[in-house]
C-alpha cells in the first residue's frame, strides 16, 4: 500500500455520534463540518466509529455465498428488472461503463425491501440477515444525513425528511450484496470488474473486503486507490447530492479493476453496499435556487439510470 495514496480519502471518526450514543450539539457540528469537507474534495472518506456491528456483515456474506454458489439457472429464478428492482444480477448484464465491447465481470442482489423477493425455500437465512444488517444501514444512514444538513447550514432536518422511507415502497434505497467471482483465464479483452461510474443517489455506504482493487478519480484526474480499512465503511457522494448542492459535494468517479497478481485474481471478493436514495417523488432541484440542473424527480432520475446501464 502506498501511504500517500490512501492518504487523499481521509478517515474520519463517528466518535459520540455513532450508532448507539447520545450526540452533543457540538458533536453533530463536527462531524457535520468534516463529512461536508470530505464531500466536497474527493467525495468519499472511511467512517470510523460507526457502530454497525461486523458479525452482520459477515453474516449476509456468509449466507449470500450459498446463493452465489448456486448454479445459473436457478439463480436467475430471482432475477431483477429494470421496474421490479430487487433480485439477482448475473455477470455482464449491468453495464456501468457505457461501453457495449466492455465485460464487466460481477453478479450482484439488490434488495430494495425486507418483504420483497428472496430465496427463501434455499437459503432460509438470508432474508433475517439481510433485514439485521438494514436495520442499522438505516439508521446510520439517518445520523449521517441529519448531520450533513447541519454541516451545510440547511434546516437540520432536510435530508431526513427527503429520506422517510428508506427500503420503503416508495423508494429506491438498496442494500447490494456484490460478489466478485474468481477472474477466468481466458477472459475478453477489456474485462474489469466494475466499469467507471458515479452512484446515483445520496449517498453510498460499503464495506469492502480485505482483496482491494477499488479505485476513486480525484480532483487531478489521477486514480487513487481505495485500500481496504479495517471496519471502516466506505462512504460516498452519489449524483443526486451533487445535483442538489450544485456540484459543491462531488459525485466522484470509481471502477474495480481486475487484480494484476494471480493470487488475487484466482479468488473471490466481496462487498456490501447500502446505496441511500430519497424518496420517490422527491424533487430534486439545486438548493442555492441555480438552474444548473433541470428539476428531476427521484423516481425519474433512478430510472433513466437503470435504462442506461442494464442490458436486456
Ligand atoms: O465493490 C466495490 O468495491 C464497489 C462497487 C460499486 O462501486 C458499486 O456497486 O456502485
Ligand atoms: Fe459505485
Amino acid at each position: 500500500m502506498c501511504p500517500s495514496k490512501i492518504k487523499r480519502i481521509p478517515i474520519i471518526d463517528m466518535g459520540l455520534i455513532g450508532l448507539g450514543c447520545e450526540p452533543t450539539k457540538e458533536e453533530w457540528q463536527r462531524f457535520g463540518k468534516e463529512i461536508c469537507t470530505a464531500f466536497s474534495d474527493i467525495g468519499f472518506l472511511y467512517l470510523r466509529g460507526h457502530g454497525i456491528n461486523l458479525d452482520l456483515v459477515a453474516d449476509v456474506e456468509t449466507t449470500s455465498n450459498k446463493f452465489f454458489s448456486l448454479d445459473e439457472n436457478i439463480k436467475n429464478r430471482f432475477a431483477r428488472g429494470i421496474t421490479d428492482i430487487q433480485g439477482f444480477t448475473p455477470p455482464n448484464r449491468e453495464k456501468l461503463t457505457v461501453d457495449a465491447n466492455r465485460h464487466e465481470i460481477r453478479e450482484s442482489y439488490d434488495v430494495t425491501s425486507m418483504d420483497g423477493k428472496f430465496p427463501d425455500e434455499i437459503v432460509p437465512a438470508l432474508r433475517p440477515a439481510v433485514k439485521a444488517l438494514a436495520d442499522s444501514f438505516i439508521s446510520l444512514s439517518s445520523r449521517i444525513l441529519e448531520a450533513m444538513a447541519v454541516g451545510l447550514d440547511l434546516e437540520r432536518n432536510f435530508f431526513t425528511s427527503t429520506h422517510k422511507e428508506l427500503c420503503g415502497k416508495n423508494n429506491a434505497t438498496c442494500l447490494r450484496l456484490l460478489h466478485y467471482p474468481p477472474v477466468p483465464p481466458n477472459i475478453p479483452e477489456g474485462s474489469i470488474r466494475c466499469g467507471s461510474h458515479t452512484d446515483y443517489g445520496t449517498l453510498t455506504l460499503l464495506f469492502q473486503d480485505t482483496m482491494g482493487g477499488l479505485e476513486v478519480r480525484d480532483r487531478n484526474d489521477e486514480w487513487v486507490e481505495a485500500t481496504p480499512v479495517k471496519g471502516t465503511i466506505l462512504v460516498n457522494v452519489g449524483d443526486i447530492l451533487q445535483f442538489w448542492t450544485s456540484d459543491k459535494l462531488k459525485a466522484t468517479v470509481h471502477r474495480v479493476l481486475i487484480p494484476s497478481e494471480e493470487t488475487k485474481a484466482r479468488v473471490t471478493r466481496r462487498s456490501t453496499v447500502f446505496f441511500v436514495h430519497p424518496d420517490d417523488s422527491v424533487l430534486i432541484k439545486p438548493l442555492d435556487g441555480s438552474e444548473q440542473y433541470q428539476p428531476i424527480t427521484a423516481k425519474e432520475h433512478v430510472m433513466k439510470r437503470f435504462q442506461e446501464t442494464y442490458q436486456y
